[in-house]
């Protein structure tokens, strides 16, 4: 978690001088926007993404399609609604280098794409993406046939040397530090000559939900995935190769960035609105009705969307967030503010993301004057009374929205850097001012 050499401003996090009443449309998911757009890549016919995010992770991933030699063209959607992308599939070529700035999603599922194309795709990123883990993901492909150049870390920088096809078959991985290695492997395989069998061999698997993203997102477009919760043996995943279809994906809003509007209900006592919350959905953000409930307000899921309303009260909460790991500074940041001592477990992968998450939020929220303590895998939280301060991002958007959620009740709250947030959500600092204001 180095804190940037050179301070780029200081946003001071509003304060809200009552109950928030908005509504808050949220911009498209990033895993669903970044999965459509590697599968629609590798489908044998042209497809459509409407209402894609369009943030630095999903920018990185159409540049570096593009790059490889997919069409990507801005449209206004096949019904003449929204704004759209139309992916064109196209032979995959290198020589290229891709950029992955530090987004998981696009250093851990492109790989395997490259080693489709025909030749090399060298893949560099932030100084951060040379830290967080992807020895899943090389090992892994080197098994399934692919030739990588890395420098004996198992990490970025790398060069995939695509051979214009990959044997694919069995495979062993431990994936306890993400999730994503799985996705990784499961969305390319239907182009492998084998398809692929991956066998999750770690002790733990965190983010459960996305990885039945990935399952559900493959069938859509025609995959044949034979996975644990639907009979499968226990951590195997058998995709069969198989030419995709291309199709017209509506993305859903992104229910993790929902979660610092959602939160802003909870912590001023007021109501916020989030307009075309799906019914159904594989998004861990999905959980924060019941985790929100539980810390003290209540939901109503309509047609209208999901309207979430704080009772005045902020309770602690114990919960395993394993599952739902990318909700931990939100949540984290909720719970310095309740009226109970909370505990956050099962999200020790949580300090090789973006930052060491753990002890980003620990030393914030104990510079603002708070009694957060690090366990083995989590946070305990003693809520104090907290005071004005800076709160460091760390270059980690979620950092961001989560000092803002601490702003909202605590004067003086300065956050370092917010426009880190353009990592997944470009537009926070004029969403949060407007739901404020309305
Ligand atoms: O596949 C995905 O889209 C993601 C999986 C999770 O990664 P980890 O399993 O590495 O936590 C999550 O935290 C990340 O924000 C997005
Ligand atoms: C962990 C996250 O991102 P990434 O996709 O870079 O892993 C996140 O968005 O919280």
């Amino acid at each position: 978690m180095t804190e940037s050499s050179v301070h780029p401003a200081l946003w001071p996090a509003p304060h809200a001088s009552g109950a928030v009443d908005a509504t808050v449309v949220v911009p498209g998911s990033k895993s669903v926007t970044n999965r459509a757009l590697v599968l629609a890549a590798l489908a044998a016919e042209p497809g459509w993404l409407r209402r894609p995010l369009r943030s630095r992770d999903t920018l990185l991933m159409a540049q570096a399609l593009r790059a490889m030699g997919v069409g990507i063209e801005e449209g206004v959607g096949p019904d003449g609604s929204g704004e759209a992308w139309r992916v064109i599939p196209a032979g995959l070529h290198g020589p290229t280098t891709v950029d992955v700035g530090n987004a998981g999603t696009v250093m851990r599922f492109l790989p395997p794409v490259a080693a489709l194309a025909d030749g090399p795709i060298r893949f560099d990123g932030d100084p951060r993406a040379y830290e967080r883990p992807l020895t899943g993901v090389i090992d892994a492909l080197r098994v399934l046939g692919a030739r990588i150049d890395d420098d004996g870390r198992g990490a970025l920088p790398m060069t995939v040397h695509g051979g214009g096809a990959l044997d694919g078959g069995p495979v062993a991985i431990d994936a306890s530090s993400s999730s994503q290695f799985v996705s990784a492997l499961l969305l390319s395989a239907p182009r492998f000559n084998q398809g692929v069998e991956v066998r999750h061999t770690g002790s733990r698997l965190p983010s459960m939900p996305h990885i039945r993203m990935t399952v559900d997102m493959l069938r859509a477009v025609g995959a044949q995935v034979d996975e644990p919760e639907t009979g499968g043996e226990p951590n195997v995943w058998r995709v069969s190769p198989s030419a995709l279809l291309g199709r017209d994906l509506t993305v859903e809003p992104d229910l993790s960035n929902a979660q610092p509007f959602l939160a802003a209900a909870l912590v001023t006592g007021g109501r916020v609105t989030i307009p075309d919350w799906p019914e159904y959905t594989t998004q861990p953000g999905d959980m924060l009705r019941e985790i929100f409930t539980t810390m003290g307000g209540s939901c109503e899921l309509t047609e209208g969307g999901l309207t979430f309303t704080g009772s005045g009260r902020i309770h602690g909460i114990d919960v395993d967030l394993g599952e739902v790991g990318e909700l931990t500074p939100g949540i984290a940041a909720v719970a310095a503010l309740a009226d109970s001592p909370s505990t956050l477990s099962g999200v020790a992968h949580l300090r090789l993301h973006e930052t060491d998450r753990l002890a980003a939020l620990t030393k914030e929220i104990n510079e603002l004057g708070g009694n957060v303590t690090e366990t083995a895998d989590g946070l305990h939280i003693e809520p104090r009374a907290l005071h004005g301060g800076t709160f460091h991002t760390y270059d980690d958007h979620r950092m961001a929205t989560a000092g803002s959620i601490i702003g909202l009740a605590v004067p003086g709250v300065e956050i370092e850097n917010v426009a880190t947030t353009a990592k997944t959500l470009p537009d926070f600092p004029q969403m949060w001012t407007r739901m404020l204001g309305a």
